[in-house]
C-alpha cells in the first residue's frame, strides 16, 4: 500500500483551536510547525507523497486535514464539519482532490460529517454518533457508499470515533472500551495508543506519548514508527487528524 497522504501545514493561530473534553493548555505554534514536519517526513519515509493542501492560516483547526475529507477509491467525500468554525476549511480541500482527479461529492446540509468519525476497515466503515456527526451526515455517507457496510457507532466521553478506536493492518479494532462499545476490542497501554495510521504493509504510525502500546504492537510483529505530536493532542488531535492516505 502506498499512495498520497494530504496534510496542511499549521498556521500561527493554532493555539486557538478547538478544545471539547480536555483542559485547556498553551500550544505552541513553533514546535507544531516542528512537528508537523516530522509527521510528514515519517510518512514520506514509508513512501507516501505527500500532497499539501493550501494553507489556511484563519483557520486555528485547518491542520486536521482527515476532518474534511473521507475518501473510498477515487471517490471523495467533502464533509460538512459538525463545528460551523470549520466549514470553510473545505473548499481549498475540494480544489485539491479535484486537481487530483479524483469524484468529489459533498455532505449536504442539514447533514454533518467530521472524517474523524469515519474508521474504514476492509468493507467495513464504522461511522461514529458525536457532537460533531449527525444522523443525516452517516444517512448520505451510506448513500454515496452504496459497495460498503456502514455501521454506526455511539461514542461517550470523545471528540470523534478515532480518538476512541481505529484499526490495525489485519483489520483488528484497538481501542478504549470506555468510549466506544464494539466487539473483539485489542485496549491499547496508553489513551493515545488507540491511534494508529497503517502505513503499508505491517507498518503503522503512532505517536510517541504511547511507548507501551508501541512495544505491545511490535511484540505483534509490527514495525511502528513515532512521533511526538505533543501539541496536537493538546488540540484533542492524534496521528490519525493530520493527514488523509489516498491510496494507488
Ligand atoms: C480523530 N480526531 C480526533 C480528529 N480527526 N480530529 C481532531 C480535531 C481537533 C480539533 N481541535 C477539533 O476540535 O475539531
Amino acid at each position: 500500500m502506498s499512495g498520497i497522504a494530504l496534510v496542511r501545514k499549521p498556521g500561527p493561530r493554532i493555539a486557538e483551536g478547538i478544545v471539547t473534553h480536555i483542559q485547556r493548555e498553551p500550544v505552541d505554534p513553533v514546535r507544531a510547525a516542528a512537528q508537523h514536519d516530522a509527521y510528514v517526513a515519517a510518512l514520506a519515509a514509508a513512501g507516501w507523497r505527500t500532497v499539501h493542501v493550501p494553507p489556511a492560516d484563519d483557520l486555528p483547526d485547518a491542520p486536521f486535514v482527515e476532518d474534511t475529507l473521507v475518501v473510498s477509491g477515487r471517490l471523495a467525500v467533502l464533509t460538512r464539519p459538525g463545528a460551523v468554525e470549520r466549514r470553510p476549511e473545505v473548499d481549498s480541500v475540494a480544489q485539491v482532490v479535484r486537481d487530483l482527479g479524483m469524484k468529489a461529492v459533498r455532505i449536504a446540509r442539514p447533514g454533518t460529517l467530521d472524517g474523524g468519525d469515519v474508521l474504514q476497515s476492509g468493507p467495513t466503515v464504522y461511522v461514529g454518533r458525536s457532537a460533531r456527526t449527525n444522523a443525516q451526515g452517516i444517512t448520505q455517507l451510506a448513500a454515496l457508499l452504496p459497495e460498503r457496510t456502514v455501521v454506526p457507532v455511539d461514542l461517550s466521553g470523545v471528540l470523534h470515533l478515532k480518538s476512541a478506536v481505529t484499526a490495525l493492518p489485519d483489520g483488528t479494532l484497538i481501542g478504549d472500551p470506555r468510549h466506544v462499545d464494539l466487539p473483539g476490542l485489542l485496549v491499547p497501554e496508553e489513551e493515545a495508543g488507540a491511534h494508529v495510521v497503517p502505513l503499508g504493509g505491517d507498518r503503522v504510525l503512532l505517536a510517541a506519548s504511547a511507548p507501551r502500546t508501541a512495544a505491545m504492537l511490535e511484540k505483534r510483529g509490527l514495525t511502528v514508527t513515532t512521533v511526538d505530536i505533543s501539541e496536537y493532542e493538546k488540540l484533542e488531535g492524534c496521528v490519525t487528524c493530520l493527514s488523509v492516505l489516498v491510496t494507488d
